[in-house]
């Protein structure tokens, strides 16, 4: 009978974050933590990964990770029980505030199985996966030829992407361009 449960099992794809504390021994509780919650085992962690905060300005450098997780809980269950872990680690959603906070636990769904849902509560795959070489980085690591349910590329072709994008920002915000004296 063990086969049948294997069979409903749902491969997921998890975001951790850390910006706030000891950043790699807090992924690392996070992700033993998560492993203790009944109906979901975990596969592999990724490495830690260190970045300047994006789209939010704090002074506090975040370590990522990504984990593969098989889980029998549905998306809203999961998702109860990372904010659950969340909170364990002291994180508190604040409303009335705009923008991101400073957190010392971030834990997302990225991928749940092929599953596409727009919903207020959770949207999947995570909108800003492609935006985020925190998130490829980790991800390319673990699995690099794991495809997203919506465009069918794979982890390692986004990050390869995203990469060449900031790197022609980069490019844009240094143009030098040759003029005459005397020309503004
Ligand atoms: N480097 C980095 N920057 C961020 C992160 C994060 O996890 N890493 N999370 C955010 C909101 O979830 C906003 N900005």
């Amino acid at each position: 009978m063990e086969n049948e449960t294997e069979m409903d099992k749902i491969r997921a794809f998890i975001g951790l974050g850390s910006n706030l504390g000891d950043g790699p021994s807090i992924v690392q509780d996070a992700w033993r933590m998560l492993g203790e919650v009944a109906g979901v085992d975990l596969l592999a962690l990724s490495s830690p990964y260190k970045s300047a905060p994006v789209e939010m300005s704090s002074q506090h450098w975040f370590t990522n990770g990504v984990g593969k997780i098989e889980t029998l809980l549905p998306p809203p269950a999961l998702l109860q029980e990372l904010f659950r872990i969340e909170a364990a680690f002291g994180r508190k959603r604040k409303s009335g505030s705009f923008g991101y906070q400073d957190r010392p636990l971030d834990l997302d769904i990225l991928y749940y199985g092929e599953i596409i849902l727009d919903e207020p509560e959770l949207i999947l795959p995570h909108p800003r996966i492609r935006e985020r070489l925190f998130v490829l980085s980790p991800l390319a690591e673990l699995d690099p030829d794991f495809r997203d349910p919506v465009s069918g590329e794979t982890a390692a072709a986004m990050e390869a992407e995203l990469k060449r994008k900031i790197a022609e920002k980069v490019m844009k915000n240094q143009e030098i361009i040759r003029g005459k004296w005397g020309e503004s």
